[in-house]
């Protein structure tokens, strides 16, 4: 049986953090769908500079991607439940609370493993972070 896993995120303006994400969020199953946050959910840092369908077509041209959808605005749960994941992939650094997700899976009865993928190790040069690529352009190009 075909074993479905869901990434999610922002990824406004991508990196090689965000592909390796990916690659380890569909490593994990069969097919990968990605779940791209729409901006009234990105409350938690500034609000994104490219527009969500943008976002949505960049991730889904990646090859470790099967599907990218926009998320729901209000319900982060209704592409879950229409999606009906084996496996959610949650970044390193994502806020949510595992437990959480998982508690609220199962109040909606969700069948599905909650499991946390790994940072990418860095060097000096590369910008492993959207926040980072644009203070460096701020930084360089900015008055
Ligand atoms: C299980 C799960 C489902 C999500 N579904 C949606 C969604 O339907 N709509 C949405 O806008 N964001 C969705 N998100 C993304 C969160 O809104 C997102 O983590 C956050 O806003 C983006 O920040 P990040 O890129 O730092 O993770 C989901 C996140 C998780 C963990
Ligand atoms: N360097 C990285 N290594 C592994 N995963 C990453 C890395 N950077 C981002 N991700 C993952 O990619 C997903 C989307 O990340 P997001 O769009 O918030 O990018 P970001 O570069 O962390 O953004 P910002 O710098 O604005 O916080 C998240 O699940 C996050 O954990």
């Amino acid at each position: 049986m075909t074993r479905t896993v869901i990434a999610q995120g922002t990824f406004d303006i991508l990196h090689p953090g965000h592909v390796h994400y990916l690659e380890e969020a569909a490593a994990m199953g069969d097919e990968l769908s990605v779940i791209v946050a729409r901006k009234a959910n990105v409350d938690h840092k500034e609000t994104p500079i490219c527009p969500a369908t943008q976002r949505r077509d960049v991730v889904g041209a990646l090859a470790a991607v099967d599907e990218a959808l926009l998320g729901h605005e209000e319900d982060i749960f209704v592409p879950i439940e229409e999606i009906d994941p084996d496996v959610i992939a949650l970044g390193h650094d994502q806020h949510h609370d595992d437990e959480a997700i998982a508690a609220e899976l199962e109040r909606r009865g969700i069948d599905c493993e909650v499991r946390r993928a790994s940072g990418r190790e860095t060097d000096d040069e590369q910008l492993l972070s959207t926040r980072l690529i644009i203070e460096r352009i701020l930084e360089r190009r900015g008055d």
